[in-house]
């Protein structure tokens, strides 16, 4: 496509040229540009396709059979929304080529109406199956608007990112229009050296791959420069950011005096692991030095956190200085306290909790201890950064389950005292490659080692047929005095439909196989009180079964439950279902989670990497791979670094390449003043300082 025509009075679009001054922009379309992240003319340059159709692959739409996988290309002849028996919605549509015609159907997307028209011709990939006749059940699909036919045919579609009040036709309308002109005024900035090194196109070339590739291979190659200039970039920003909060990181260099922490050592009934072991000692030498302690802590499920975080609390306390640690939720910091309180006891030390449920007098309380100069150990949830809850002298501040915390609580409660160490922990792992990348400024110490003696849980997948056996089973262990979880996925689409099932399961369940057995139930909508009840209920054996919606507590810690029953469990992430997994075998008695439904092979094939390995590291790896690094937490992430092209997992071969070169470059010219760092310096400055905010932490 040609660039448009323009008046010789038109101004040259260059590459700052807001996208206002753009034609065809107005102010509706330039905010959601801007949601994605594009505000001028070169910003568009950036906002590459995130996939691509092959469209020389496609099938003529009379050569599909039910059972056959493919992709056609047709346009709308008619379409509607229908209601089916089970009461979902369905929006269908017919589409047409030159060959035929078929029916293609989208069960629970009745929206779809609103932007699928009679005219449009769509890009369809999917399943055929049979149903009245051929039924096409789209997995993806492209509308390319009211388009010529052939258009799309024999090259290769670039998909965009769209949003709302923006196709992906009209991002692509957009490049198309202005690609031709803007173009030439892109200079490659890299050094030669570097581009050779990581033997990706120069950048003019690799941003034309990417917008008009004439093959697949052409687009990746060129998406891989722009994942390795991204990659480059972070690299080079965490390290400045890095060494310059090394200079200024001013923190308390606390005393290694042995005296509270010896005590509890001796006082604990069991031996650290060697990983706990470890830990602790990267722990006490940040904060013995003078430098502010910046250190994530990630544990796999029940590797024991906690306990190395006290450690951490009792070096400040010894030395005169008070310990907070925050914990997401009220039953969290309660069950916090109440570990404390036992391991704390043989040293005489009480902690304190401050919690949103506390009353106006325990609230006061805790405030004048608080006020006093002495050491003290407070835990808490995120009542802890309230304007009121004024520590006099903060030495250590803890976040426990750092991701659930907003970027800005976490640096609330690093901003109480001055410039108390900073401990954060998360029972997510991840690769330590991965965990540098996205936590640059952030010092890691991993626990992967598990108490000794633990059981090791016994994983089954099963399928419906054994559900009568599966409960007689569960049933056994509950005869034993155990107890039980039982959990149904969320689905965000429909947490109506979603509540009915765990509602019915939960009726089914008591009435029926656990009659007379006390059954909880838990769900997303309940307010949190409730739901605190629920699970306390729970804890203290006044429940033996627990029928749960929605994620159980991550870090609740029953010992006396274990059997982990996961319906659908295709719906989970795996990273989701060991934490899911870790929640039994925490006593010492055997513990099974079993996986129950009938899932497709490549589902059980997923799962199976679960049942096969309790590595959370490993399962965290594959999990990365096969879902992308959004999905990883469950929740996309406050603060969470967004990568526009890169993926640093899937990218891992690029981004060590970037870490290495970030090194070199920055030891031979630290500045990056080097007159052939210029453009770099530029690019940095310009094109990703905005999202170094995002990687700062504290
Ligand atoms: N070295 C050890 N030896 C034996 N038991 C330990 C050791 N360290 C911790 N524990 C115990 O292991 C259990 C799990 O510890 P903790 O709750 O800290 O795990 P966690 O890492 O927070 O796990 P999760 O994220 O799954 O909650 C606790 O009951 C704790 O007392």
């Amino acid at each position: 496509m040609s660039a448009p025509r323009r008046a010789p009075s038109a101004p040259r679009v260059t590459l700052d040229t807001p996208v206002t001054y753009l034609k065809g922009v107005g102010p509706a379309r330039a905010l959601a540009l801007a949601r994605l992240g594009v505000q001028t003319a070169g910003d568009l340059l950036y906002h590459v396709p995130h996939r691509y159709e092959d469209a020389s692959t496609v099938k003529r739409i009379a050569e599909l059979e039910p059972g056959m996988d493919g992709t056609v290309i047709g346009r709308v002849i008619s379409k509607g929304v229908l209601p089916t028996r089970k009461g979902l919605r369905v929006f269908q549509a017919v589409v047409r080529d030159a060959s035929g015609m078929i029916e293609v159907s989208w069960p629970g997307q009745p929206f779809l109406d609103r932007t699928i028209e009679k005219g449009d011709l769509l890009l369809l990939s999917g399943t055929v199956r049979f149903f009245h006749g051929r039924q096409l059940q789209p997995r993806e699909f492209v509308n390319l608007g009211a388009e010529e036919e052939g258009t799309a045919g024999g090259r290769v579609l670039a998909v965009y990112p769209a949003t709302e009040g923006l196709s992906f036709k009209q991002i692509r309308g957009l490049v198309d229009a202005h690609l031709d002109a803007l173009l030439p005024q892109v200079t490659e900035y890299l050094p030669a050296p570097t581009i050779a090194r990581a033997a990706v196109p120069p950048l003019p070339d690799a941003l034309r791959m990417v917008h008009r590739p004439t093959s697949i291979a052409e687009a990746m190659a060129g998406r891989a420069r722009l994942a390795f200039e991204e990659l480059l970039s972070v690299q080079i920003l965490h390290r400045r950011a890095n060494a310059l909060a090394r200079e200024s990181r001013h923190g308390i260099a606390f005393q290694n005096r042995r005296d509270l922490t010896t005590k509890l050592k001796a006082a604990l009934p069991f031996e650290l692991t060697g990983a706990q072991t470890r830990a602790l000692r990267e722990i006490v030498f940040d904060m013995t030095s003078p430098r502010r302690m910046h250190r994530l802590l990630q544990g796999d499920v029940g590797s024991g956190k906690t306990v190395v975080a006290l450690f951490a609390a009792l070096l400040a306390m010894e030395n005169g200085w008070q310990a907070a640690v925050m914990a997401p939720t009220e039953l969290l910091a309660e069950q916090h306290l109440r570990t404390f309180t036992k391991l704390l006891a043989p040293l005489g030390i009480v902690p304190v909790l401050v919690t949103g449920r506390l009353g106006a007098k325990a609230r006061r309380e805790a405030a004048t201890l608080l006020a006093q100069p002495a050491p003290l150990l407070v835990v808490g949830t995120h009542a802890l950064v309230q304007e009121a809850t004024a520590f006099s002298r903060l030495g250590v501040a803890i976040v426990d389950e750092q991701h659930r915390f907003g970027v800005e609580q976490r640096k609330a409660l690093g901003a109480k005292g001055e410039s108390p160490d900073v401990l954060l922990m998360s029972a997510t792992p991840i690769p330590r490659s991965l965990a540098l990348t996205l936590y640059g400024d952030l010092d890691v110490s991993i626990l992967d080692e598990k108490p000794p003696g633990r059981q090791p849980v016994t994983s089954a997948l099963r399928p419906e047929s054994s559900r009568e056996r599966v409960l007689q089973f569960v049933e056994r262990e509950l005869d034993k005095g155990r107890q039980a979880y039982v959990v149904y996925p969320l689905i965000e689409e429909s947490e109506k439909t979603d509540l009915k099932a765990a509602t019915v399961a939960y009726e089914e369940l008591s009435e029926g196989a656990f009659k007379g057995r006390r059954v909880g139930l838990l769900h997303g909508r309940m307010p949190g009180d409730e739901k605190d009840a629920v699970m306390r209920a729970f804890r203290d054996g006044a429940l033996d079964v627990l029928v749960a919606t929605t994620v159980i507590e991550v870090g609740i810690d029953v010992p006396n439950a274990t059997v982990m029953l996961i319906e659908h469990p295709e719906r989970f992430g795996l990273s989701q279902l060991h934490q899911l997994r870790g929640r039994v075998g925490r006593g010492g008695e055997a513990s099974y989670c079993i996986l129950l439904g009938d899932v497709g092979q490549e589902a059980a094939e997923r799962l199976h990497i679960l049942v096969d390995t309790e590595d959370g590291f490993e399962i965290a790896r594959a999990d990365l791979r096969l879902r992308g690094m959004g999905d990883l937490f469950g929740e996309r992430q406050s603060g969470q670094p967004t990568f526009r092209v890169a993926d640093p997992l899937r990218d891992e071969e690029l981004n060590e390449i970037a870490r290495a070169v970030a090194d070199e470059m920055l030891g031979a010219d630290p500045e990056l003043t080097a007159p052939e760092h210029a453009g770099l310096r530029k690019a940095l400055g310009s094109r990703y300082a905005r999202s170094l905010e995002l990687f700062r932490v504290g």
